[in-house]
């Protein structure tokens, strides 16, 4: 190995860390990759192929998987962590004694802690409290990326050097890089997208219309926005890639989990066939569950994340709830533009004068 080539380790063996160490390595970067599962990484080290998440896909061969995580973060310059958001905390603490302060972590995963609703980042800053953290994303469907489809992300990250190292290790002819400094908006953004995906995948499986899915993933935007305001981010992120643009593809495509579960429930499936059926993480289920807690307790009216919680969790038919949806108090349109309360003020207005 030559000595200047990046050294990239990937925590995670699933469908994106995968796809993500096969761009680096075509990238030109020596890349390490991380899972459990001591037969998949044979299968990737003599096959190139991980048959278990990411089937039909070649994998860069320079790509080497080991379990043994010390070999794995040893003179890792970038590291990427793709692990489910409920085993992350933990993956985190078992890297950590390797983990050096001068390493760039970078979360790629889309979901909320429950304790404390933390994002991810929070939590690698919180176990490390080292100065280069940064997050990946974007509308990312890895099997897209792993066929080499065009496709575009996002590094989000208030560090500089984090964000303009990420662009250079991982920007390719076909995946472009965009910077942000908004960290906490671009991965609240692709937290919260996943919500309304089960609900596009539910809309679909009962036939509804495209005018229906563009006013779902309009309204969507408008609740996400208005949930990271009230969280401190900042809307204008939410026009961006992480936004609007993962929003986009997780509503529109069958290559989303989120979506297929939705699917699923919309054909009649419970939850837990819907996810069993699966066999990998959709990340919405837990966080609509957690983001509607947290809309309760901070007073944030999210109508769509009540509606998608009630129908998962308390049995509520989901053609009944659009209707429900549908008959709910008729508001504004961009809200940052005609607050909701002077649209409800002009219709009080117009009563009294009946
Ligand atoms: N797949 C995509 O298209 C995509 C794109 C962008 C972001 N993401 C995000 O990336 C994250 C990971 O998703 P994925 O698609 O790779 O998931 P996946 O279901 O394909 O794979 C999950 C991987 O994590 C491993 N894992 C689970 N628990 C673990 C633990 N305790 N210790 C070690 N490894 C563990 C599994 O063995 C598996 O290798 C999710 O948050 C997802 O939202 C996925
Ligand atoms: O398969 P999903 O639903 O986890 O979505 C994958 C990515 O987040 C799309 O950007």
């Amino acid at each position: 190995m030559s000595e200047d080539r990046l050294r990239v380790a990937v925590l995670g063996g699933g469908s994106f860390g995968t796809a993500l160490a096969s761009i680096a390595a075509d990238n030109g970067a020596e890349v390490r990759q991380w899972l459990r599962d001591a037969a998949l990484v044979a299968e990737i080290n003599h096959d190139h192929r991980n048959s278990r998440y990411l089937p039909d896909y070649a994998i860069n061969p320079a790509v080497m998987a080991s379990d043994d995580m010390r070999e794995v973060l040893d003179g890792a310059e970038l590291v990427l962590i793709a692990i489910p958001s409920e085993a992350f905390q933990s993956v985190v603490r078992q890297a950590r004694p390797w983990l050096k302060s001068d390493q760039i972590l970078v979360s790629t995963t889309k979901g909320i802690h429950e304790d404390g609703f933390k994002l991810m980042s929070q939590i690698l800053e919180e176990e490390t409290g080292f100065p280069h953290i940064g997050v990946l994303s974007g509308p990312n469907l890895a099997s897209e990326i792993a066929d080499k489809h065009l496709t575009a992300t996002v590094i989000a990250s208030d560090d500089p050097f984090t964000r303009a190292r990420v662009q250079t290790a991982l920007g390719c002819d076909y995946f472009r890089v965009y910077a942000s400094n908004d960290r906490y908006g671009v991965e609240l953004g692709g937290a919260l997208k996943n919500i309304y995906a089960i609900a596009a995948g539910m809309a679909a499986a009962l036939g509804m219309g495209e005018n229906t899915r563009s006013m779902l993933m309009t309204r969507a935007l408008a609740e996400m926005s208005r949930f990271a305001v009230d969280q401190g981010a900042n809307p204008m992120t939410f026009l961006g890639l992480a936004g609007v643009g993962d929003l986009i593809v997780t509503c529109s495509s069958n290559l989303s989990r989120n979506y297929r579960v939705g699917y699923a429930l919309g054909e009649g499936k419970t939850l837990d066939e819907a996810v069993d059926a699966l066999g990998q993480v959709a990340e919405g289920v837990n966080t609509v569950r957690l983001v509607r807690d947290k809309a309760c307790e901070d007073g944030v009216y999210m109508p769509l994340a009540e509606g998608l919680y009630q129908v998962l969790f308390n049995g509520v038919p989901a053609r009944q709830m659009a209707k429900m949806l549908m008959q709910g108090e008729q508001s504004s349109d961009v809200e940052f533009t005609l607050s909701r309360e002077a649209v409800s003020q002009a219709r009080r207005q117009e009563k009294d004068n009946e």
